[in-house]
């Protein structure tokens, strides 16, 4: 669906997506008009990093307005290891560091687990802070190969100049938990902690 002359993938916070599978180069879709490829073309323009004042750390925020449903950017890093990962998160903890952890759990059976660690390499997505009443989701979304990226959507429509934030243990596919870190986020839904991701 277009709003605007943007291609919103999820049109409806009503529609419970729990994944994306775009089309990629085995579709035989004409790309010119299809409406079924966005993550796959990078993150939307507009976006700042600055210093938030709320989160006393750094964010990332919109220099326009983001209609519902649309792509923001990918939370983009390196893919660990189950045992990678609670390394790092333990080398974290000691040290009272910033965790950009993130842990996509698909199909809660089969507990299907994608790492993504972008503190040394990554991209913008990393500077997204925790909120207890985001205004983006995050979902995995396939292009072209089996092992999800991590899409970041606007959950509402987002004016200019907002802070993204998204639930660290938010939507069906996460397993979150508190850590312990008291929450910044000051909405009037705060648990008080930051959720992490168990693992
Ligand atoms: C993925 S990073 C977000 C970007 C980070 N603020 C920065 O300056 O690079 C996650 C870290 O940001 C901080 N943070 C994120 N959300 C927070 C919240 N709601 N309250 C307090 N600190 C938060 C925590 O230190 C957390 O480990």
């Amino acid at each position: 669906m277009r709003v605007k002359g943007e291609l919103v993938v999820i049109p409806n916070e009503s529609q419970q997506f729990r994944s994306i599978l775009e089309c990629n180069e085995l579709c035989e879709c004409q790309i010119s008009k299809c409406l079924n490829r966005r993550v796959q073309y990078g993150p939307r323009q507009k976006l700042e990093v600055f210093e938030s004042p709320l989160y006393k750390s750094k964010g990332l925020r919109t220099t326009a307005y983001i209609p519902s449903g649309a792509f923001i950017c990918e939370y983009a890093g390196e893919l660990l290891t189950l045992s990678e990962a609670q390394k790092r998160i333990q080398i974290i903890d000691e040290n009272c560091q910033m965790n950009y952890i993130l842990c996509l759990y698909e199909h809660s059976k089969t507990r299907l687990i994608t790492i993504v660690d972008p503190s040394k390499r990554g991209n913008i997505g990393r500077y997204l802070n925790h909120s207890c009443q985001p205004n983006c989701k995050i979902l995995p979304v396939r292009t072209n190969c089996p092992i999800p990226k991590i899409g970041i959507f606007a959950k509402r429509d987002i004016l200019a100049n907002e802070e993204l934030c998204f639930h660290y243990a938010g939507g069906d596919n996460y397993n979150g938990m508190l850590n312990g870190k008291p929450c910044l986020c000051g909405s009037t839904h705060c648990n008080g902690f930051i959720p992490n991701t168990q693992i």
